[in-house]
């Protein structure tokens, strides 16, 4: 039974500041989320990647304040958290059902609930065909569904997700967004994306980093406004990024 809900934020960050080698990437962010698809954009070395180690508790902050799902015990939050790496370690001689039961057993999942919870995580990311695969004869698209399927194997209530559309054809990325869809009703999920589209189709809520700060928070459409023909990008919610990041419309230049 899951305890009832005593928190008003599932993630809730506080003048966080991370260091990611000597340098501070994250610096000085508050930020709030719940239920919900947080789109996580910025620049390339905005701080995104540092930022989602932080939640997903591998990386400590420097400073501020972290709760996430109003706890402090880092296990049972450790459970309860689904996280794709960008770059994301698996073992090439495991099948798909093999790695992603492996997933459940170290988020210490009753063994009675692993086998449907594995099926249902391989169902929902188009995969029950290759379950009994090995990973080392799957494409690099289908390797970046076997890394959602394991993040989101135990429900987790914070579900943190790193580029999880690099490598995906334009079909899987339009699967995948009804996927994070549906995981956004229950569940508090960032995803941190290059993809402006991703943001504009799936997300409710957009977290924009530059330069270790935080930019703007708010709807797509909020977004989408804050944008001018000055700006660079091909549709609204592009140029409403680049007013957001102070990106001036000046063709040739990165
Ligand atoms: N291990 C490290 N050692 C030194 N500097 C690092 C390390 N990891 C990250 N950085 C630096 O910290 C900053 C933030 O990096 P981070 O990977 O969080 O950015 P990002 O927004 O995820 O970028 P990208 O969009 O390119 O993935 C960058 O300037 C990066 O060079």
């Amino acid at each position: 039974m899951t305890a009832p809900t005593t928190y008003a934020w599932e993630i809730e960050a506080r003048d966080l500041r991370i260091k990611a080698g000597r340098r501070m990437a994250v610096d000085g962010v508050t930020l709030m989320m719940g239920r919900g698809v947080h789109g996580l954009l910025g620049p390339n070395g905005a701080g995104k990647t540092t930022l989602i180690r932080t939640l997903a508790t591998v990386l400590r902050p420097a400073s501020g304040n972290l709760v996430l799902l109003g706890g402090t015990d880092l296990r049972d939050v450790r459970r309860r958290v689904g996280y794709l790496p960008q770059e994301f370690g698996h073992y090439r001689r495991f099948t798909v059902r093999e790695f992603v039961a492996y997933v459940a057993w170290l988020k210490e999942m009753p063994d009675r609930d692993v086998p449907s919870a594995v099926q249902r995580a391989i169902d929902r990311v188009g995969l029950a065909d290759r379950a009994d695969d090995k990973l080392k004869t799957l494409s690099g698209g289908m390797i970046r569904r076997v890394g959602i399927a394991q993040a989101i194997v135990n429900d987790p209530e914070v579900l943190l997700l790193d580029e999880p559309t690099a490598g995906l054809d334009p079909a899987q990325r339009v699967r995948f967004r009804e996927l994070l869809t549906e995981l956004g009703t229950d569940a508090c999920v960032v995803v941190s994306t290059h993809l402006v589209e991703d943001v504009a189709a799936a997300c409710t809520d957009v977290v924009l980093l530059s330069q270790g700060k935080l930019v703007f928070q708010g709807t797509p459409a909020q977004l989408a406004a804050a944008g001018t023909a000055e700006h660079a990008g091909d549709s609204p919610i592009e140029r409403g990024y680049s007013a957001a990041i102070a990106l001036p419309n000046r063709p040739g230049s990165w």
